[in-house]
């Protein structure tokens, strides 16, 4: 199946379930993954046979950078939904949340979780 990526996306945000993390924040990695038919997009040459990845970029944003919630798979789960709910052509999708820096003592790239919904 054909996708549609953003990688890479970075907010800074308040999320967590630690006050500290309501408090100071810090910075949220997302990527995404949907899949869905590119071939008549391909073929035409027409934004509107596709999902338009800056739309889908705003949708992220708008999520990430609203009210703080406790875990980022909560984040997750309301970005898939969100996604199905505005674009009837996009068949699964695959979010992952990655936070670089957490109040967490050790030496590590990053924590983080992925989830994978499909239509
Ligand atoms: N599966 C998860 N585990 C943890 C989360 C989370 O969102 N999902 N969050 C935390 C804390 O916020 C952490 O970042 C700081 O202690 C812990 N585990």
């Amino acid at each position: 199946m054909d996708k549609i990526i953003l990688e890479g996306m970075s907010f800074y945000a308040y999320h967590g379930a630690l006050k500290a993390e309501n408090e100071i924040g810090q910075i949220f990695l997302v990527d995404l993954e949907l899949s869905l038919d590119l071939s008549e997009a391909g073929e035409s040459d027409d934004l509107k046979k596709t999902v338009h990845y800056g739309e889908v970029f705003e949708i992220v944003k708008e999520i990430m950078e609203n009210k703080p919630v406790q875990l980022i798979e909560h984040l997750a789960e309301r970005i898939a939904k969100q996604i199905f709910s505005n674009y009837n052509r996009v068949l699964e999708t695959k979010v992952k949340i990655t936070k670089n820096n957490p109040p967490i003592p050790g030496h590590y790239q990053g924590v983080g979780i992925e989830i994978v919904r499909t239509r």
